[in-house]
């Protein structure tokens, strides 16, 4: 079957965004690897999928497929290119939409000056609801990575992240540590493991390694994690400007029990088609 599909980046996390209001798509984790392969397929690290909504008072439903072929409940950056493909579609004249992911309802704003928000929802800190196996609740936990023991921060954005603090993320062992975090034992839906870097109460450094990805340029969901758990910490203030590989975000935070909001660009990079076995 032929597919058409825009591409689309928030900061360098690069999409694939198919309009599924008007189609049925089966979307096997087979058909999904075959889209993201950079090199046999489109190429991408998450597939962006928009379908009508299921339920009263929301304008969409939201689903997201890591390049794994693994469907997930969040992306950040894909929040901010989906409200923009869906207004630029003509799917909606709003500018503020609500749609409904696997983990619950965010709202999306399209500003005027081009930049985009959203209201990531509550993060959950029990271990519990991460999911992180853990006896104790405390901010910072140890987990036992090879011969070392890293001291991390395990929140949901929805999604699970472990967050740790590094003296530089440049220098960070990303490639050795990131697999072995994504798949600990620790955490049994796997989970996204950030490396943070404290550049001062308004502003860190930030790279993910992501689950189902890899390392990628950007992790909207990672760089919210990465403020709350740097707020929790006492390390951070809110707002903290994020720099990640592919530019920058802002994060703001009022603290525990309130939505994190997240603020930066989506960007359309070309429109295609292509065969779908
Ligand atoms: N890899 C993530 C999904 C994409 C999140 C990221 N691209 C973002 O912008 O939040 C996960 O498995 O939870």
């Amino acid at each position: 079957m032929k597919l058409r599909f825009t591409k689309m980046h928030g900061l360098g996390n690069d999409f694939v965004v198919i309009d599924a209001t008007r189609l049925a798509l089966e979307l096997t984790p087979a058909r999904v690897r075959a889209i993201a392969d950079r090199h046999f397929g489109v190429g991408c690290d998450q597939l962006l999928v928009v379908e009508p909504a299921t339920q009263a008072g929301v304008d969409f439903r939201y689903r997201i497929f890591n390049a794994d072929g693994g469907e997930v409940e969040q992306c950040g950056n894909g929040a901010r290119c989906f409200v923009r493909y869906v207004h630029d579609k003509g799917l909606t004249k709003q500018r503020e939409i609500r749609v409904e992911t696997r983990s619950g309802i965010i709202t999306l704003c399209l500003r005027t000056d081009g930049l985009v928000t959203v209201d990531m929802g509550v993060p959950e800190l029990a271990p519990a609801k991460v999911p992180f196996l853990s006896a104790s609740d405390a901010v910072v936990q140890p987990l036992q990575v090879g011969a070392l023991t890293l001291a991390i921060t395990a929140l949901s954005m929805g999604n699970p992240h472990a967050v740790q603090v590094v003296a530089d993320v440049d220098g960070a062992a990303v490639a050795e540590q990131g697999p072995l975090i994504e798949c600990h034992a620790r955490f049994p839906a796997r989970v996204n493991a950030g490396f943070m870097q404290v550049v001062g109460p308004h502003e860190v450094r930030l790279r993910v390694f992501e689950r189902g990805a890899g390392e990628t340029l950007a992790c909207g969901t990672g760089a919210c994690a990465a403020v709350v758990a740097g707020m929790l910490r006492g390390l951070l203030q809110s707002p903290v400007r994020v720099h990640t590989r592919g530019g920058e975000l802002e994060i703001a935070w009022a603290g525990v029990g309130t939505p994190v909001l997240m603020t930066g660009p989506a960007v359309t990079v070309f429109e295609g088609e292509m065969e779908l076995e």
